[in-house]
């Protein structure tokens, strides 16, 4: 009997600092939320999701997104397959930085990589101040999926990360197929880059 296959598949939470990225990741793979203490350099926490008859270990890497640990937290993109790019729905600024962040990402891991946009912390309605319309523009223009989540109330988490690695699995799956087929018309960055054009245009 052939053994269930399984694949490793790095992502990792960015976003300004305050957030929320830590309480998303703590929400999503132990259903708690952290004693709040900021993030102070790197921690990953690992989950397994099964898509398929694959289980995906997930390894997600929690950077801080306090200005004076940028340098060590991009760092940390490098090889990643995936990202949850979070911002706060109330507050705007952090928002604002969503694009120095995507420029981040695509300039550490390349332009194929998956990346699902979080407005996190909508349990605070009465503090809004990003609407919901903004994120989700922001979200088409760069062709990415968008929820508003909250981890104080476990909203759209497991969502959100269940997109993420469906995309990533998806893209993984049809890779090995044209591996295994030997088809080399294509480079492998190319392919990658389809897929995600055809990702974006299918959502
Ligand atoms: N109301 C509400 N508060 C939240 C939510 N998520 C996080 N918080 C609060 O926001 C604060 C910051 O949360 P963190 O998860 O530490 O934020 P972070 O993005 O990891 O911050 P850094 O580690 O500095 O990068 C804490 O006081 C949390 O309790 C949410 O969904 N709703």
């Amino acid at each position: 009997m052939a053994l269930p296959a399984s694949l490793t598949v790095k992502l990792v939470m960015a976003g300004d600092s305050s957030v929320g990225k830590t309480c998303i990741l703590t929400r999503y793979t132990d259903n708690c939320l952290p004693s709040y203490m900021s993030t102070v350099g790197i921690d990953f926490k690992t989950k397994a999701v099964e898509i398929d008859d694959t289980t995906l270990k997930l390894q997600i890497w929690d950077t801080a997104g306090q200005e004076r640990f940028h340098t060590l937290s991009v760092s940390y993109f490098r090889g990643a397959q995936g990202f949850v790019l979070v911002y706060d729905i109330t507050n705007t600024v952090s928002f604002e930085n969503i694009a120095l962040w995507m420029k981040d990402i695509k300039t550490k891991s390349g332009e194929d990589v998956e990346v699902v946009l979080l407005g996190n912390k909508c349990d605070k309605e009465d503090e809004r101040q990003v609407s919901k319309e903004r994120g989700e523009k922001l979200a088409w223009e760069c062709g990415i999926p968008f929820f508003e989540t909250s981890a104080k109330d476990n909203i759209n988490i497991d969502k959100a990360f269940l997109i993420l690695s469906e995309a990533i699995y998806s893209k993984e799956q049809i890779l090995k197929v044209v591996e295994q087929n030997n088809v080399n018309t294509w480079e492998r960055g190319d392919l990658s880059l389809l897929i995600s054009c055809w990702t974006a245009i299918s959502l």
